[in-house]
Protein backbone atom coordinates (compact mmCIF):
# COMPACT_ATOMS: atom_id res chain seq x y z
CA UNK A 1 0.00 0.00 0.00
CA UNK A 2 2.87 2.52 0.81
CA UNK A 3 6.28 2.80 -0.52
CA UNK A 4 8.94 2.37 2.31
CA UNK A 5 11.54 4.67 2.79
CA UNK A 6 15.69 3.28 2.39
CA UNK A 7 17.47 3.96 5.40
CA UNK A 8 20.98 5.07 5.11
CA UNK A 9 22.24 4.51 8.35
CA UNK A 10 26.33 5.94 8.22
CA UNK A 11 24.67 9.18 8.53
CA UNK A 12 21.64 8.31 10.21
CA UNK A 13 19.22 10.10 7.32
CA UNK A 14 16.07 9.08 6.45
CA UNK A 15 16.17 9.66 2.53
CA UNK A 16 13.43 8.59 -0.15
CA UNK A 17 13.74 5.10 -1.73
CA UNK A 18 12.73 6.98 -4.95
CA UNK A 19 14.30 9.67 -6.81
CA UNK A 20 12.83 13.19 -7.51
CA UNK A 21 12.84 13.85 -11.12
CA UNK A 22 13.83 17.68 -12.01
CA UNK A 23 10.26 18.79 -12.39
CA UNK A 24 9.17 17.41 -9.08
CA UNK A 25 11.81 19.84 -7.70
CA UNK A 26 11.08 22.79 -9.29
CA UNK A 27 7.33 22.32 -8.63
CA UNK A 28 7.56 21.89 -5.15
CA UNK A 29 10.16 25.04 -4.56
CA UNK A 30 7.69 26.61 -6.30
CA UNK A 31 4.50 24.95 -4.24
CA UNK A 32 6.72 25.93 -1.09
CA UNK A 33 7.17 29.44 -2.33
CA UNK A 34 3.17 29.63 -3.23
CA UNK A 35 2.03 27.92 -0.15
CA UNK A 36 3.83 28.51 2.85
CA UNK A 37 2.30 31.99 2.76
CA UNK A 38 -0.99 30.12 3.90
CA UNK A 39 0.58 27.61 6.14
CA UNK A 40 0.33 28.90 9.85
CA UNK A 41 0.05 25.56 11.32
CA UNK A 42 1.77 22.55 10.99
CA UNK A 43 3.04 19.50 12.58
CA UNK A 44 6.46 19.19 13.05
CA UNK A 45 8.46 16.84 11.35
CA UNK A 46 11.01 14.12 12.16
CA UNK A 47 13.43 14.88 9.90
CA UNK A 48 13.01 18.28 7.64
CA UNK A 49 14.31 16.15 4.31
CA UNK A 50 10.97 14.62 3.81
CA UNK A 51 9.47 18.77 2.73
CA UNK A 52 9.50 18.39 -0.25
CA UNK A 53 7.39 15.48 -0.88
CA UNK A 54 4.96 16.79 1.05
CA UNK A 55 4.58 19.72 -0.77
CA UNK A 56 3.83 18.03 -3.91
CA UNK A 57 0.23 16.94 -2.27
CA UNK A 58 0.36 19.86 0.13
CA UNK A 59 -2.42 22.22 -1.73
CA UNK A 60 -5.12 19.98 -1.83
CA UNK A 61 -4.11 18.79 1.75
CA UNK A 62 -4.83 21.39 3.65
CA UNK A 63 -7.78 22.12 6.45
CA UNK A 64 -8.82 25.43 7.56
CA UNK A 65 -10.23 26.42 10.77
CA UNK A 66 -12.26 29.47 11.19
CA UNK A 67 -12.13 32.46 13.51
CA UNK A 68 -8.92 33.98 12.55
CA UNK A 69 -9.37 37.02 9.68
CA UNK A 70 -7.40 34.27 7.02
CA UNK A 71 -8.45 31.42 8.45
CA UNK A 72 -5.33 28.90 9.90
CA UNK A 73 -4.90 26.16 8.02
CA UNK A 74 -4.02 22.34 8.75
CA UNK A 75 -2.52 19.55 7.33
CA UNK A 76 -5.04 16.95 6.14
CA UNK A 77 -4.78 13.37 7.91
CA UNK A 78 -4.98 10.41 6.04
CA UNK A 79 -2.29 7.95 4.54
CA UNK A 80 0.89 9.60 2.80
CA UNK A 81 2.87 7.93 -0.44
CA UNK A 82 5.79 7.34 1.74
CA UNK A 83 6.30 6.74 4.89
CA UNK A 84 9.15 7.65 7.36
CA UNK A 85 9.56 4.06 9.32
CA UNK A 86 10.21 0.90 8.04
CA UNK A 87 7.10 -1.01 10.02
CA UNK A 88 9.74 -3.71 11.20
CA UNK A 89 11.34 -1.26 13.07
CA UNK A 90 8.52 0.09 14.92
CA UNK A 91 8.16 0.07 18.71
CA UNK A 92 4.62 1.86 19.30
CA UNK A 93 3.14 2.39 22.83
CA UNK A 94 -0.58 3.38 23.48
CA UNK A 95 -1.23 5.12 27.00
CA UNK A 96 -4.72 6.97 28.54
CA UNK A 97 -4.58 9.32 30.99
CA UNK A 98 -7.78 11.85 32.58
CA UNK A 99 -11.37 10.82 32.83
CA UNK A 100 -13.49 8.08 31.04
CA UNK A 101 -15.05 8.83 27.84
CA UNK A 102 -17.34 6.82 26.02
CA UNK A 103 -14.94 4.99 22.48
CA UNK A 104 -11.47 5.04 24.51
CA UNK A 105 -11.41 1.44 24.07
CA UNK A 106 -12.24 1.77 20.30
CA UNK A 107 -9.64 4.15 19.60
CA UNK A 108 -7.28 1.84 21.53
CA UNK A 109 -8.31 -0.88 19.06
CA UNK A 110 -8.20 1.05 15.58
CA UNK A 111 -4.73 2.13 16.61
CA UNK A 112 -3.17 -1.34 17.48
CA UNK A 113 -5.41 -3.19 13.80
CA UNK A 114 -4.36 0.14 12.07
CA UNK A 115 -0.71 -0.42 12.94
CA UNK A 116 -0.67 -3.60 12.30
CA UNK A 117 -2.65 -4.36 9.62
CA UNK A 118 -2.26 -0.96 7.59
CA UNK A 119 1.53 -1.35 7.92
CA UNK A 120 2.42 -4.53 9.35
CA UNK A 121 3.72 -2.88 12.48
CA UNK A 122 3.96 -6.02 15.30
CA UNK A 123 5.79 -4.25 18.24
CA UNK A 124 2.76 -2.37 20.34
CA UNK A 125 2.84 -1.85 23.69
CA UNK A 126 0.07 -0.38 26.01
CA UNK A 127 1.39 1.59 28.91
CA UNK A 128 -0.80 0.82 32.00
CA UNK A 129 -2.52 3.23 34.52
CA UNK A 130 -2.06 6.72 33.01
CA UNK A 131 1.30 8.52 32.43
CA UNK A 132 3.00 7.25 35.76
CA UNK A 133 2.34 3.37 34.35
CA UNK A 134 5.08 4.72 31.76
CA UNK A 135 7.92 4.37 34.79
CA UNK A 136 5.63 2.16 37.58
CA UNK A 137 4.05 -0.45 35.58
CA UNK A 138 4.93 -3.17 33.60
CA UNK A 139 3.56 -3.33 29.73
CA UNK A 140 1.41 -5.46 28.04
CA UNK A 141 1.41 -6.72 24.05
CA UNK A 142 -1.21 -5.59 22.13
CA UNK A 143 -2.70 -7.50 18.91
CA UNK A 144 -5.31 -7.50 16.91
CA UNK A 145 -6.35 -10.48 18.87
CA UNK A 146 -5.96 -9.05 22.02
CA UNK A 147 -7.78 -6.14 21.69
CA UNK A 148 -10.50 -7.64 19.35
CA UNK A 149 -13.07 -7.12 21.43
CA UNK A 150 -12.78 -4.12 23.35
CA UNK A 151 -14.78 -1.34 21.81
CA UNK A 152 -17.61 -2.99 23.30
CA UNK A 153 -16.88 -2.50 26.69
CA UNK A 154 -17.16 1.29 28.32
CA UNK A 155 -13.62 1.94 30.39
CA UNK A 156 -9.79 1.92 29.13
CA UNK A 157 -8.73 -1.46 28.63
CA UNK A 158 -5.19 0.65 29.76
CA UNK A 159 -6.46 1.90 32.55
CA UNK A 160 -6.10 5.22 33.44
CA UNK A 161 -5.04 7.83 36.29
CA UNK A 162 -4.79 11.66 37.03
CA UNK A 163 -1.52 13.39 37.99
CA UNK A 164 1.99 11.47 38.05
CA UNK A 165 3.35 13.01 34.71
CA UNK A 166 7.16 13.09 35.14
CA UNK A 167 8.41 14.29 31.79
CA UNK A 168 11.94 13.20 32.57
CA UNK A 169 11.12 9.77 34.10
CA UNK A 170 8.62 9.32 31.10
CA UNK A 171 11.32 10.06 28.28
CA UNK A 172 14.26 7.93 30.27
CA UNK A 173 11.55 4.97 29.69
CA UNK A 174 10.54 5.60 26.06
CA UNK A 175 14.50 5.76 26.00
CA UNK A 176 14.96 2.87 27.52
CA UNK A 177 12.42 0.44 25.98
CA UNK A 178 13.41 1.68 22.65
CA UNK A 179 10.01 3.53 21.79
CA UNK A 180 9.82 5.31 18.63
CA UNK A 181 6.01 5.53 18.71
CA UNK A 182 4.15 6.97 21.69
CA UNK A 183 0.22 7.74 21.29
CA UNK A 184 -1.20 9.40 23.86
CA UNK A 185 -5.10 9.34 24.63
CA UNK A 186 -6.25 12.18 26.59
CA UNK A 187 -7.78 15.24 27.61
CA UNK A 188 -6.55 19.25 27.93
CA UNK A 189 -3.95 18.21 30.95
CA UNK A 190 -3.28 15.11 28.90
CA UNK A 191 -2.08 16.96 26.03
CA UNK A 192 0.27 19.63 27.93
CA UNK A 193 1.72 16.47 29.26
CA UNK A 194 2.03 15.18 26.14
CA UNK A 195 3.70 18.50 24.61
CA UNK A 196 6.42 18.75 27.50
CA UNK A 197 7.20 14.54 26.09
CA UNK A 198 7.35 16.34 22.71
CA UNK A 199 9.87 18.65 23.49
CA UNK A 200 12.00 16.41 25.59
CA UNK A 201 12.66 13.65 22.96
CA UNK A 202 13.10 16.73 20.95
CA UNK A 203 15.88 18.02 22.82
CA UNK A 204 17.52 14.67 23.62
CA UNK A 205 17.31 13.97 19.40
CA UNK A 206 15.40 10.98 19.42
CA UNK A 207 12.99 9.83 16.58
CA UNK A 208 10.55 9.36 17.89
CA UNK A 209 6.71 10.16 17.36
CA UNK A 210 4.60 11.89 19.65
CA UNK A 211 0.89 11.95 18.89
CA UNK A 212 -1.96 13.09 20.55
CA UNK A 213 -5.79 11.49 20.26
CA UNK A 214 -8.20 14.31 22.15
CA UNK A 215 -10.33 13.07 24.40
CA UNK A 216 -13.21 14.73 26.48
CA UNK A 217 -16.57 14.20 27.47
CA UNK A 218 -16.77 17.68 27.95
CA UNK A 219 -16.21 18.84 24.04
CA UNK A 220 -13.83 21.33 25.72
CA UNK A 221 -10.93 20.92 23.37
CA UNK A 222 -10.06 23.66 21.33
CA UNK A 223 -9.76 23.76 17.55
CA UNK A 224 -11.87 20.28 16.38
CA UNK A 225 -15.54 20.38 15.75
CA UNK A 226 -16.22 17.81 18.56
CA UNK A 227 -14.61 15.50 20.81
CA UNK A 228 -15.13 11.72 20.25
CA UNK A 229 -18.03 9.98 23.17
CA UNK A 230 -20.02 13.43 23.08
CA UNK A 231 -22.31 12.19 21.16
CA UNK A 232 -22.83 8.88 23.31
CA UNK A 233 -23.10 11.16 26.09
CA UNK A 234 -25.70 13.39 25.02
CA UNK A 235 -27.64 10.05 23.74
CA UNK A 236 -27.31 8.75 27.21
CA UNK A 237 -28.33 11.69 29.06
CA UNK A 238 -31.92 11.55 26.95
CA UNK A 239 -32.38 8.34 29.06
CA UNK A 240 -32.40 10.81 32.82
CA UNK A 241 -34.02 13.39 31.02
CA UNK A 242 -36.64 10.99 30.15
CA UNK A 243 -36.44 9.98 33.47
CA UNK A 244 -36.93 12.78 35.74
CA UNK A 245 -39.65 13.53 33.16
CA UNK A 246 -41.65 11.13 33.32
CA UNK A 247 -41.18 11.50 37.70
CA UNK A 248 -42.05 14.87 37.94
CA UNK A 249 -45.06 14.77 35.36
CA UNK A 250 -46.02 11.87 37.35
CA UNK A 251 -47.32 13.89 40.47
CA UNK A 252 -47.96 17.42 41.81
CA UNK A 253 -45.74 20.67 41.39
CA UNK A 254 -42.82 17.98 40.51
CA UNK A 255 -39.38 19.45 39.98
CA UNK A 256 -36.65 17.01 38.25
CA UNK A 257 -32.99 18.11 38.22
CA UNK A 258 -30.72 16.34 36.15
CA UNK A 259 -26.62 17.19 36.85
CA UNK A 260 -24.79 16.43 33.93
CA UNK A 261 -20.91 16.59 33.39
CA UNK A 262 -19.30 19.57 31.81
CA UNK A 263 -16.90 21.29 34.13
CA UNK A 264 -16.20 24.58 32.77
CA UNK A 265 -17.88 23.86 29.33
CA UNK A 266 -22.04 23.08 29.23
CA UNK A 267 -21.83 21.65 25.84
CA UNK A 268 -23.44 18.19 26.90
CA UNK A 269 -25.98 20.00 28.97
CA UNK A 270 -27.05 22.52 26.20
CA UNK A 271 -27.06 19.25 23.31
CA UNK A 272 -29.38 16.76 25.23
CA UNK A 273 -31.66 20.12 26.21
CA UNK A 274 -32.10 20.21 22.91
CA UNK A 275 -31.83 16.69 21.60
CA UNK A 276 -34.81 16.05 24.55
CA UNK A 277 -37.71 18.76 24.24
CA UNK A 278 -38.96 18.32 27.56
CA UNK A 279 -36.57 20.51 29.27
CA UNK A 280 -37.83 23.86 30.83
CA UNK A 281 -34.12 25.52 32.35
CA UNK A 282 -30.70 24.74 30.93
CA UNK A 283 -27.89 26.48 33.48
CA UNK A 284 -24.31 25.69 32.07
CA UNK A 285 -20.75 27.47 33.48
CA UNK A 286 -20.90 29.74 30.74
CA UNK A 287 -24.06 31.61 31.21
CA UNK A 288 -24.64 33.06 34.55
CA UNK A 289 -28.22 32.94 36.56
CA UNK A 290 -29.82 34.18 39.48
CA UNK A 291 -32.75 32.36 41.64
CA UNK A 292 -34.74 34.86 43.83
CA UNK A 293 -36.33 38.16 42.35
CA UNK A 294 -38.03 39.58 39.02
CA UNK A 295 -36.32 37.33 35.86
CA UNK A 296 -34.66 34.57 38.50
CA UNK A 297 -35.01 30.84 38.27
CA UNK A 298 -37.59 30.82 41.45
CA UNK A 299 -39.96 32.47 39.73
CA UNK A 300 -39.31 30.75 36.62
CA UNK A 301 -40.67 27.43 37.89
CA UNK A 302 -43.92 28.89 39.94
CA UNK A 303 -45.32 30.20 36.68
CA UNK A 304 -44.14 26.61 34.72
CA UNK A 305 -45.58 25.07 37.46
CA UNK A 306 -48.85 26.79 37.86
CA UNK A 307 -49.13 26.39 33.53
CA UNK A 308 -47.93 22.28 33.21
CA UNK A 309 -48.19 21.11 37.01
CA UNK A 310 -43.83 20.11 36.63
CA UNK A 311 -40.87 21.24 35.64
CA UNK A 312 -37.08 20.44 34.30
CA UNK A 313 -33.65 21.28 34.96
CA UNK A 314 -30.66 19.89 33.39
CA UNK A 315 -27.47 21.47 35.19
CA UNK A 316 -23.90 20.88 33.89
CA UNK A 317 -22.10 20.21 37.20
CA UNK A 318 -19.68 23.34 36.63
CA UNK A 319 -22.43 25.80 36.58
CA UNK A 320 -23.07 27.88 39.80
CA UNK A 321 -20.03 27.24 41.37
CA UNK A 322 -19.64 30.82 43.07
CA UNK A 323 -23.17 30.47 44.43
CA UNK A 324 -22.42 26.78 45.85
CA UNK A 325 -18.82 28.27 47.20
CA UNK A 326 -20.27 31.11 48.40
CA UNK A 327 -22.30 29.02 50.75
CA UNK A 328 -19.16 28.25 52.92
CA UNK A 329 -18.48 24.90 51.05
CA UNK A 330 -14.84 24.11 50.52
CA UNK A 331 -14.04 25.16 47.13
CA UNK A 332 -10.28 24.58 47.22
CA UNK A 333 -9.64 21.45 46.61
CA UNK A 334 -7.79 19.60 43.62
CA UNK A 335 -7.78 16.55 42.26
CA UNK A 336 -4.16 14.42 41.77
CA UNK A 337 -3.52 16.61 37.98
CA UNK A 338 -4.66 20.05 39.53
CA UNK A 339 -7.76 20.21 38.57
CA UNK A 340 -10.45 21.93 40.82
CA UNK A 341 -12.83 19.44 42.53
CA UNK A 342 -16.14 20.91 41.82
CA UNK A 343 -19.24 21.86 44.39
CA UNK A 344 -21.89 19.69 43.87
CA UNK A 345 -24.52 21.86 42.09
CA UNK A 346 -27.04 19.43 41.79
CA UNK A 347 -28.01 18.66 45.76
CA UNK A 348 -27.53 22.88 46.48
CA UNK A 349 -29.95 23.72 43.73
CA UNK A 350 -32.35 20.79 44.57
CA UNK A 351 -32.17 22.02 48.65
CA UNK A 352 -32.50 25.59 47.29
CA UNK A 353 -36.07 25.34 45.35
CA UNK A 354 -37.25 22.78 48.01
CA UNK A 355 -36.58 25.42 51.08
CA UNK A 356 -37.91 28.15 48.95
CA UNK A 357 -41.04 26.68 47.55
CA UNK A 358 -42.35 25.12 51.00
CA UNK A 359 -40.91 27.78 53.23
CA UNK A 360 -41.36 31.34 51.40
CA UNK A 361 -44.30 30.34 49.19
CA UNK A 362 -45.59 27.57 50.79
CA UNK A 363 -45.89 25.35 47.66
CA UNK A 364 -45.23 21.65 48.28
CA UNK A 365 -42.76 20.64 45.52
CA UNK A 366 -42.06 16.93 44.58
CA UNK A 367 -38.24 17.03 44.18
CA UNK A 368 -36.74 14.79 41.75
CA UNK A 369 -32.43 15.15 41.39
CA UNK A 370 -30.83 12.74 39.46
CA UNK A 371 -27.10 12.30 38.59
CA UNK A 372 -26.26 10.15 35.97
CA UNK A 373 -22.93 11.33 35.12
CA UNK A 374 -20.52 8.41 36.00
CA UNK A 375 -23.05 6.34 34.27
CA UNK A 376 -22.71 8.27 31.24
CA UNK A 377 -19.38 8.29 31.00
CA UNK A 378 -18.97 4.40 31.44
CA UNK A 379 -20.68 3.39 28.61
CA UNK A 380 -19.06 2.09 25.46
CA UNK A 381 -19.57 4.51 22.62
CA UNK A 382 -22.65 4.53 19.84
CA UNK A 383 -22.14 3.59 16.54
CA UNK A 384 -21.49 7.18 15.11
CA UNK A 385 -18.87 7.54 17.75
CA UNK A 386 -16.98 4.47 16.59
CA UNK A 387 -16.67 5.26 13.65
CA UNK A 388 -15.80 8.44 13.93
CA UNK A 389 -12.84 6.88 17.18
CA UNK A 390 -11.78 4.39 14.47
CA UNK A 391 -10.77 7.61 11.85
CA UNK A 392 -9.11 9.46 14.74
CA UNK A 393 -6.83 6.32 15.57
CA UNK A 394 -6.21 6.10 11.65
CA UNK A 395 -5.16 9.84 11.44
CA UNK A 396 -2.66 9.21 14.58
CA UNK A 397 -1.58 5.99 12.66
CA UNK A 398 -0.96 7.44 9.30
CA UNK A 399 0.73 10.74 10.85
CA UNK A 400 2.85 9.04 13.12
CA UNK A 401 4.08 6.76 10.76
CA UNK A 402 4.85 8.84 7.98
CA UNK A 403 7.42 10.97 10.77
CA UNK A 404 5.05 13.45 12.16
CA UNK A 405 5.07 14.59 15.75
CA UNK A 406 3.99 16.64 18.35
CA UNK A 407 0.75 17.04 16.57
CA UNK A 408 -2.84 15.63 17.67
CA UNK A 409 -5.32 14.64 15.45
CA UNK A 410 -9.28 16.14 14.57
CA UNK A 411 -11.64 17.15 12.41
CA UNK A 412 -11.48 20.99 11.51
CA UNK A 413 -14.90 21.83 9.47
CA UNK A 414 -15.39 18.61 8.99
CA UNK A 415 -11.76 17.86 7.28
CA UNK A 416 -9.56 15.26 9.70
CA UNK A 417 -6.71 17.29 10.43
CA UNK A 418 -2.96 17.27 12.19
CA UNK A 419 -2.94 20.27 14.47
CA UNK A 420 0.15 20.92 16.35
CA UNK A 421 -0.16 20.08 20.30
CA UNK A 422 0.32 23.57 21.70
CA UNK A 423 -3.00 24.76 19.12
CA UNK A 424 -5.28 22.82 22.05
CA UNK A 425 -3.31 22.61 24.69
CA UNK A 426 -3.65 26.99 24.83
CA UNK A 427 -7.12 27.89 25.47
CA UNK A 428 -10.43 25.53 25.95
CA UNK A 429 -13.62 25.10 24.34
CA UNK A 430 -16.87 26.80 26.10
CA UNK A 431 -20.23 27.37 24.68
CA UNK A 432 -20.43 31.07 23.35
CA UNK A 433 -23.64 32.36 23.99
CA UNK A 434 -23.50 34.72 20.56
CA UNK A 435 -23.66 31.37 18.89
CA UNK A 436 -27.09 30.00 17.07
CA UNK A 437 -27.04 26.58 19.29
CA UNK A 438 -27.77 28.65 22.66
CA UNK A 439 -30.21 31.11 20.95
CA UNK A 440 -32.15 28.02 19.56
CA UNK A 441 -31.81 26.67 23.21
CA UNK A 442 -33.09 29.51 24.44
CA UNK A 443 -35.88 29.71 22.09
CA UNK A 444 -37.05 26.17 22.36
CA UNK A 445 -37.08 26.48 26.73
CA UNK A 446 -37.98 29.93 26.70
CA UNK A 447 -36.25 30.17 29.36
CA UNK A 448 -35.11 33.66 31.34
CA UNK A 449 -31.90 35.44 30.01
CA UNK A 450 -30.85 36.07 33.83
CA UNK A 451 -29.86 39.57 32.54
CA UNK A 452 -31.99 41.76 34.82
CA UNK A 453 -30.05 43.91 37.11
CA UNK A 454 -30.13 44.32 40.92
CA UNK A 455 -32.45 47.07 40.79
CA UNK A 456 -34.69 45.71 37.99
CA UNK A 457 -34.82 42.46 39.90
CA UNK A 458 -36.34 43.59 42.91
CA UNK A 459 -38.81 46.52 41.39
CA UNK A 460 -41.74 43.37 41.35
N1 LIG B 1 0.09 21.09 32.87
C1 LIG B 1 0.41 19.80 32.80
N2 LIG B 1 1.67 19.41 32.53
C2 LIG B 1 2.01 18.11 32.45
N3 LIG B 1 1.13 17.11 32.66
C3 LIG B 1 -0.13 17.42 32.94
C4 LIG B 1 -0.57 18.78 33.04
N4 LIG B 1 -1.89 18.78 33.34
C5 LIG B 1 -2.25 17.49 33.44
N5 LIG B 1 -1.20 16.67 33.20
C6 LIG B 1 -1.21 15.20 33.24
O1 LIG B 1 -2.13 14.69 32.29
C7 LIG B 1 -2.86 13.60 32.83
C8 LIG B 1 -4.34 13.82 32.68
O2 LIG B 1 -4.71 15.15 33.07
P1 LIG B 1 -6.17 15.50 33.61
O3 LIG B 1 -6.47 14.68 34.82
O4 LIG B 1 -6.26 16.96 33.76
O5 LIG B 1 -7.17 14.93 32.52
P2 LIG B 1 -7.40 15.41 31.04
O6 LIG B 1 -6.37 14.85 30.16
O7 LIG B 1 -7.58 16.89 31.02
O8 LIG B 1 -8.76 14.65 30.69
P3 LIG B 1 -10.23 14.98 31.21
O9 LIG B 1 -10.31 16.44 31.55
O10 LIG B 1 -11.11 14.62 30.06
O11 LIG B 1 -10.48 14.11 32.36
C9 LIG B 1 -2.43 13.46 34.28
O12 LIG B 1 -1.58 12.35 34.39
C10 LIG B 1 -1.70 14.74 34.60
O13 LIG B 1 -0.61 14.56 35.50
O1 LIG C 1 -14.31 12.07 39.14
P1 LIG C 1 -13.24 12.04 38.11
O2 LIG C 1 -13.01 10.70 37.54
O3 LIG C 1 -11.99 12.70 38.52
O4 LIG C 1 -13.79 12.86 36.86
C1 LIG C 1 -14.70 13.92 36.92
C2 LIG C 1 -14.42 14.93 35.84
O5 LIG C 1 -14.01 14.34 34.65
C3 LIG C 1 -14.70 14.92 33.56
O6 LIG C 1 -15.63 13.96 33.10
C4 LIG C 1 -13.74 15.25 32.46
O7 LIG C 1 -13.16 14.06 32.03
C5 LIG C 1 -15.41 16.14 34.10
O8 LIG C 1 -16.59 16.42 33.43
C6 LIG C 1 -15.61 15.75 35.52
O9 LIG C 1 -15.65 16.86 36.36
MG1 LIG D 1 -9.23 18.13 31.40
Amino acid sequence: MVNKTRRDSHEGKIIWSREFTLFDITFSVYLWRVISKSIEEEPSLLNCQHLSTFLITFHVQVAIQKGSPRGVHFRRAGPREKIYFEPEEVRACIVTCGGLCPGINTVIREIVCGLNIMYGVQDILGIEGGYKGFYSKNTSMLTPKVVNDIHKRGGTFLRTSRGGHDTQKIVDNIEDRGINQVYIIGGDGTHKGASLIYEEVKRRGLQVAVAGIPKTIDNDIAVIDKSFGFETAVEEAQRAIDAAHVEVESVENGVGIVKLMGRYSGFIAMYATQASRDVDCCLIPESPFYLEGRGGLFEFIEERLKENGHFVIVVAEGAGQEYVAAEGHDAGKKDASGNKLLLDVGTWLSDKIKNYFTMFRKIAVNMKYIDPTYMIRAIPSNASDNIYCTLLAHGAVHGAMVGFTGFTVGPVNSRHAYIPIARVTERQKTVRLSDRMWARLLLSTNQPGFVASDQERVDK
